[in-house]
């Protein structure tokens, strides 16, 4: 099985734009990823970060603009070379069938056909190390469908990150974890940086974005508001016009935290 990286050189996004019918989501987005950066997505609800990275990933049609990976067109790429280049953790995830986690992680290695039922021994240690890594191997037996929220959320990282891509998109990664998973989830996301993978994920917690990553965007009314360092772009007052709070609400929120 071959567990090497397809190379990420950089990820280019230039006057993306999106819509739902005759209505407008996002436009005129533009940024690069470069490897081994963690980037937060922050912005309101409903200001499109999901639309985007589901755009991102061609799982969105865009309206307008164009996403390079390594200097190719995402267009030209087939599901398969784009499965090899970025896995993704979607904020909701249905899944009809009572599948075992363990065939649920193998599934993201084979794509949608079923080879994951003949996986070799390899595949399967493979499998099993991913699923060790998120700490939940004692679930590689249970069904998916019958895992509490957090633990379904847990199952859908280890599945991402045992695709083995260069770029990881997660909508929403510590959604449903409980205090102590959702640390030990952004020290992981932190040590991937230091692999030199890449990840783009979105966070309604800008102190998460500030512990892991090592940029931050902020998005509102379909634009991109500000891009660089966390400790800049997550300044209070930046916080609070992006959020809309007033100064009591924030410091008096600040004070009790
Ligand atoms: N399937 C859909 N059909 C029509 N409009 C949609 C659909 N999905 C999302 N929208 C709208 O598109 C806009 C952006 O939604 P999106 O889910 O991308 O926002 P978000 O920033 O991820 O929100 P949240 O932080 O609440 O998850 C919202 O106004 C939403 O109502």
């Amino acid at each position: 099985m071959n567990n090497k990286l397809a190379p990420m050189t950089e990820f280019k996004v230039s006057n993306l734009c999106a819509a739902y019918g005759r209505k407008h989501v996002f436009s005129g987005i533009n940024f690069r990823l470069q490897k081994g950066e963690v980037v937060a997505l922050l912005g309101p609800n409903g200001c499109g970060k999901t639309t985007l990275l589901r755009t991102l990933l061609a799982l969105h049609p865009k309206t307008e603009g164009e996403i390079w990976f390594a200097g190719k067109s995402i267009d030209d790429l087939s599901v398969k070379q784009r499965a090899r280049m970025v896995s993704y953790v979607p904020q909701y995830h249905k899944m009809a069938f009572a599948y075992p986690v363990l065939e649920m992680v193998l599934m993201a290695i084979y794509g949608d056909k079923a080879p994951w039922l003949h996986a070799s021994q390899d595949e399967i240690a493979h499998a099993m190390s991913a699923l060790e890594w998120m700490g939940i191997a004692e679930l590689a037996h249970r069904p998916y469908t019958e895992l509490s929220g957090g633990q379904r959320q847990m199952v859908l990282i280890a599945r991402a990150y045992a695709q083995n891509t260069p770029l990881i998109m997660m909508d929403e990664p510590t959604n449903g974890l409980d205090y102590g998973n959702q640390i030990k989830l952004l020290q992981k996301i932190n040590a991937l940086m230091e692999t030199g993978k890449t990840v783009l994920m979105t966070t309604h917690h800008p102190e998460h974005a500030l512990q892991c990553s090592s940029r931050a965007i902020t998005m509102k009314d379909g634009h991109l508001l500000s891009d660089g360092c966390p400790l800049d772009v997550l300044k209070d007052e930046k916080i609070r016009s992006l959020y809309e709070l007033s100064h009591d609400d924030f410091y008096a929120y600040r004070k009790q935290a």
